[in-house]
């Protein structure tokens, strides 16, 4: 069977292809498993809360209405970090393709935790799709505003965790030449560094990030994961290193850090601000693909 639902979650799985599945859970609609030909490519913490509990370490945890904690809106700042999409359990909408097999998810006040629509008492309705290829994963969010007379104001990003093999010997390409916040130095800066590498805690937001550029992941010379971008200018690459590790419970084994990279397409410099009944759609596709590095402009 193609799709396969429970109570917690929902596994598509190639018809091609039995090894190639991604599983999705209710809660957060978070994806936790893409494995291709039987490997997975995205990393989990083995001490990560699948029972709705709180958001899931590791997947793809969708983060909406806001990025981080915000301090200064009369309604986000009220909200925890990150949102409350990703501690909401989603509805199953089903399946809406089957070549390539596609499931759909949808979220709106009246099924989202009542304790967070309290503090943000917005009307929205999320559809998030997923479409899984051959050698391909991708995300897709619809966000409408449903109001009939409020503007919704938002930020939307997919929190991608990459599974890699060895966080020293990685490097992400083209993002050279983009302007950059460090979330740590709290400091804007362009990156002058032709790829970004690893050697310590890591959180920086890359602004405006062309469309036109393929984020690549790449272990010793080899592409491993292949990250496009729709409507999506903003990227944070995240890495929690020795001591943040160690700070977070659900964070093991506690050198996970070593073996996974964050690198995450949003909107989160700016605010998305969508006039009553208007709708606001972006992707991103995790494949494959040649080693390409792009030059700067
Ligand atoms: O622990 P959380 O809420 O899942 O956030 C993890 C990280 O998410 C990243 O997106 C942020 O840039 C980091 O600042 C943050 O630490």
């Amino acid at each position: 069977m193609v799709v396969k639902e429970t109570d917690r979650e929902v596994v598509l799985t190639r018809p091609d292809d039995e090894t190639t599945s991604v599983t999705i859970l209710k809660y957060g609609a978070t994806v936790y498993s893409w494995k291709l030909k039987s490997e997975e490519q995205l990393w989990l913490s083995t001490a990560a809360k699948l029972d709705g509990s709180k958001p899931v370490r590791g997947g793809i945890p969708l983060v909406f209405p806001v990025f981080g904690k915000n301090t200064t809106d009369e309604y986000l700042s009220k909200l925890p970090q990150h949102g409350l999409a990703r501690n909401s359990t989603w509805e199953f909408l089903g399946q809406t393709k089957s070549d390539p097999p596609t499931v759909q998810f949808g979220l709106k006040p009246e099924i989202a935790n009542p304790e967070l629509t309290k503090l943000w008492p917005m009307d929205f309705l999320l559809i998030l799709t997923v479409e899984l290829g051959a050698d391909s994963l991708k995300t897709a969010i619809e966000v409408e505003n449903t109001s009939t007379s409020k503007e919704l104001k938002f930020n939307w990003l997919f929190h991608t965790y990459f599974r890699i093999e060895d966080i020293e010997g990685t490097m992400v390409s083209n993002l050279a030449g983009m302007k950059l916040y460090d979330q740590l130095l709290k400091e804007s800066y362009v990156d002058k560094h032709p790829v970004v590498t690893f050697h310590q805690e890591t959180d920086v937001i890359y602004q405006n990030v062309n469309p036109e550029r393929a984020i690549q992941i790449v272990d010793k010379g080899v592409q491993v994961h292949t990250l496009k971008r729709y409507n999506l200018p903003d990227t944070v690459v995240w890495n929690p290193w020795v001591e943040k590790s160690q700070g977070m419970a659900d964070f093991e084994p506690k050198t996970g850090y070593e073996q996974m990279i964050c690198i995450e397409p949003g909107h989160v410099h700016d605010f998305i601000t969508l006039a009553p009944g208007k709708k606001w759609n972006a992707h991103q596709l995790l494949c494959k693909d040649e080693l390409n590095y792009q030059a700067i402009q």
